[in-house]
This record gives structure tokens, sequence and C-alpha cells, in this order.
């Protein structure tokens, strides 16, 4: 039970499909709790598909779940996920991550408004806060995203690709934010094809084709991830 309470979530024997096609094969594996867990592997490996599985979005064909974490998971998809359209501003859409703690008549809270100031600010995106989402550059989008999966305050975070289109300032600070989440209590899991994100992490899962790969984790980052330096 002790070793159980150390770990968010683990996955036993799952496989999980689109339609008829199986695109996850006997995984087994386990989250640890409070810790930051890169998931890499190539373009169409299934990243994305174990995040929505560990999100509840996607259910597994056969084999458990096993959940230790508290909330609701909070799952930030990729920014090109997200219509350019939505006549939102960027402190609109962050708040919009408040909106499954707001009672029943939806009222925010100081608590609330705080809190989407606070994550504005760690995301450094305070001074756009009046600016309509779809007048942002990518990656001022996309922390914007982040913001909204931060004010979630959930116990799992779980990120699909959340470096793509930030320049280095910002991935420093992600990488930041995402190493201070484990002291505070936050599990985050986050897909990545950024070798430096994917080192810094504590834990990583590699997955091939569908499958977690038993390689050792180095030499599996190293050979899936391109070095930064080339
Ligand atoms: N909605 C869908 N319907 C059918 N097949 C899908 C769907 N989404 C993904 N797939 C397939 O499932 C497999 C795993 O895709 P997934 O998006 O999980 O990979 P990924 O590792 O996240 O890829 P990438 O690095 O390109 O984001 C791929 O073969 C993909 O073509």
């Amino acid at each position: 039970m002790e070793h159980h309470a150390r770990k968010a979530v683990i996955l036993h024997k799952i496989t999980a499909s689109y339609g008829k096609r199986t695109v996850l094969h006997d995984v087994s594996a386990e989250i640890p709790a409070h810790q930051v867990t890169a998931l890499v592997g190539p373009n169409g490996s299934g990243k994305s598909t174990l995040l929505a599985l560990l999100a509840g979005v996607h259910p597994p064909d056969t084999g458990t779940v096993h959940r230790h974490h508290r909330a609701r998971p909070a799952l930030v998809l990729q920014r090109s996920a997200v219509s350019d359209a939505l006549p939102l501003t960027v402190r609109e859409t962050v708040a919009m991550g408040r909106w499954s703690h707001l009672g029943p008549i939806r009222r925010f809270t100081k608590h609330d408004r705080a809190v989407v100031e606070t994550c504005m600010e760690r995301m450094g995106i305070a001074d756009l806060a009046g600016r309509p989402l779809g007048a942002l550059s990518g990656g001022q989008r996309q922390r914007a995203l982040l913001a909204q999966g931060l004010a979630q305050e959930s116990d799992l975070l779980l990120l699909d690709e959340p470096a793509t289109g930030l320049d280095a300032a910002s991935r420093d600070t992600m990488a930041d934010v995402l190493a201070g989440l484990g002291a505070e209590g936050v599990t985050v899991v986050h897909a990545t094809h950024d070798a430096d994100a994917a080192r810094q992490a504590g834990h990583r899962l590699v997955l091939s084709e569908g499958r977690l790969s038993s390689r050792p984790h180095n030499a599996a980052v190293a050979e899936e991830v391109p070095s930064a330096t080339g």
C-alpha cells in the first residue's frame, strides 16, 4: 500500500484503440506522484493517446487504471487543437480553467480571480490579459493554454507537447514552473520532442509503436529525441 501511495496512476496491461486499430499495446507503467514524467517517442507512437487515457477521456479496451490522485486531471492540448477564432481574451481563456470549481450559479469568487491572475503571472502573460487570444503569437497562445491548465489546480497535470512554439526563455519559464509544481503536490506528465525537457524530467516513459520501450531511458531519449545541440 505504501508503494501505491507514492504513485499518482498505475497502468496495468493497457490496450487502447481507435475503431479497429489498436494503438497502445500491453502498456504497464507507474506515474510517480509529485514528479515530472516525460513521455517521449516518435510521431504516432501513442503519446497523445496515453495522455488522453490518463485524463480519462479515452477508455482502455483492456487492462486497468488505478488512480491515486484526488482531482479531475487537467489536460492541456497542443495549441493547434484550439481554434484561433474563439472570441476570448487571454484572461477569459485562463478563467475557463476555473469552471469546474464554480458553484451552481457559476460566479467567480475572489479566490478564483486571484488564481487566474497568479497563473497568468507564472506564465509571463499578465501584460497580455486583455488581448484577444486570436491576436497572439503561437508561443503566447501556448502560454495562455498552459496558464489555463494551471488554473484548474488539479493534482494531475497532463500536457501535450507544451514546449512546441515556445522560445528559449519561455521554455525555461515552463521548465521552472513544472519543476516547482511537484513541491506543491502536483504530478505532471508531458509529451515532448524536446531533448532538454525530456532530460530534465525526473521520470521518463519511452513509447515506440504503441509499446513502452524496455531500453534504458537515457539511451532511448538520446535516440528518440534529437539532441538540442545537434
Ligand atoms: N482520432 C484518431 N482516429 C484514428 N487514429 C488515430 C486518432 N488519433 C491518433 N490516431 C492514431 O493513433 C496512433 C497514435 O497516435 P498519437 O496521436 O497518440 O501519437 P503521438 O505519439 O502523440 O504522435 P505525435 O508525436 O505526432 O503527436 C497513430 O498511429 C495515429 O495515426
